[in-house]
């Protein structure tokens, strides 16, 4: 068996890389409230906040794991020095417009590709004191919400395909800021799914992802494929995070769409 196939987050080969996001996400977390704490509302807070996040990250990445690549929201990465390495992935700061106007929907997000897939992940909502990782995330009970599909989806920008899935399912809607704060409402048991389309990178989602899968919900593309990581190009368009016994037919109403 070669390394890649043992790849996946959850595997106790990436332990300490998910204890390592862990950490670094929480910390990044602390400095964030801070700045709140110490910064009026607006754009400027939301603009330090990426630039001190994202310093901070990479800094202590740099100095913790020497030898591997880093792609941050907030810097640049030559594509040739993505592929066969080690590459974190991180979102200094996810949902920063909420950051700005001082809501609790955002997030840090720290995740692991090796060979291109995920290996470990952690997201900190600091301003719910919610922090969770790859390695320790409780399994899922793998079971409805309710009655009703309880369908989480962007605020500002939620997407297209959401009536296909209104017209196929009576759906409670569960709107919310940020890519984490909607992945921690499916593990959390206030939401079904998590769909998304129409644009995201790399680091909006990788996180997540790798959070998600280790606590056993089924995520991909909306066309069931796996979400690819480590990619010249970072543009990650959508992902469909759900739990087992809902992704097919949710899946199957997106294919038929
Ligand atoms: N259509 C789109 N195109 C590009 N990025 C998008 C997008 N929709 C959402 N995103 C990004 O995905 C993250 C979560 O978005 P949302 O809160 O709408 O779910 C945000 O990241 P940032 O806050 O890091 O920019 C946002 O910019
Ligand atoms: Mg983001």
């Amino acid at each position: 068996m070669s390394a890649a196939d043992t790849v996946t987050p959850g595997s106790p080969a990436y332990a300490e890389d998910a204890a390592l996001a862990r950490e670094l996400a929480d910390a990044t977390g602390r400095l964030l409230l801070d700045l709140r704490a110490s910064t009026p509302t607006g754009r400027d807070r939301e603009y330090a906040g990426d630039e001190q996040a994202h310093e901070y990250l990479t800094t202590e990445l740099a100095r913790r794991r020497p030898d591997d690549a880093v792609l941050s929201e907030e810097g640049s990465l030559d594509p040739a020095d993505r592929r066969g390495r080690r590459l974190w992935i991180v979102d200094p700061l996810d949902g920063s417009s909420g950051f700005g106007r001082g809501t609790d929907e955002w997030g840090v997000h720290v995740a692991l590709v090796v060979d291109g897939q995920l290996a470990a992940g952690a997201v900190a909502i600091p301003g719910r004191g919610a922090l969770v990782d790859s390695d320790t995330v409780a399994h899922i009970p793998d079971s409805p919400v309710g009655d009703e599909l309880a369908v989480t989806v962007s605020r500002s920008r939620p997407p297209h395909e959401l009536r296909a899935v209104e017209r196929a399912f009576d759906v409670r809607l569960v709107k919310r800021s940020a890519a984490g704060v909607k992945t921690l409402a499916v593990l959390d048991g206030e939401a079904d799914v998590y769909l998304h389309s129409g644009g995201q990178y790399e680091w909006d989602n990788a996180a997540p992802m790798a959070v998600a899968m280790a606590a056993g919900l089924i995520a991909t593309r909306i066309d069931g494929s796996p979400v690819p990581y480590g990619q010249d190009d970072p543009y990650s368009p959508d992902l469909l995070i759900a739990r087992p016994s809902v992704h097919a037919a949710v899946l199957a109403v997106l294919r038929g769409h």
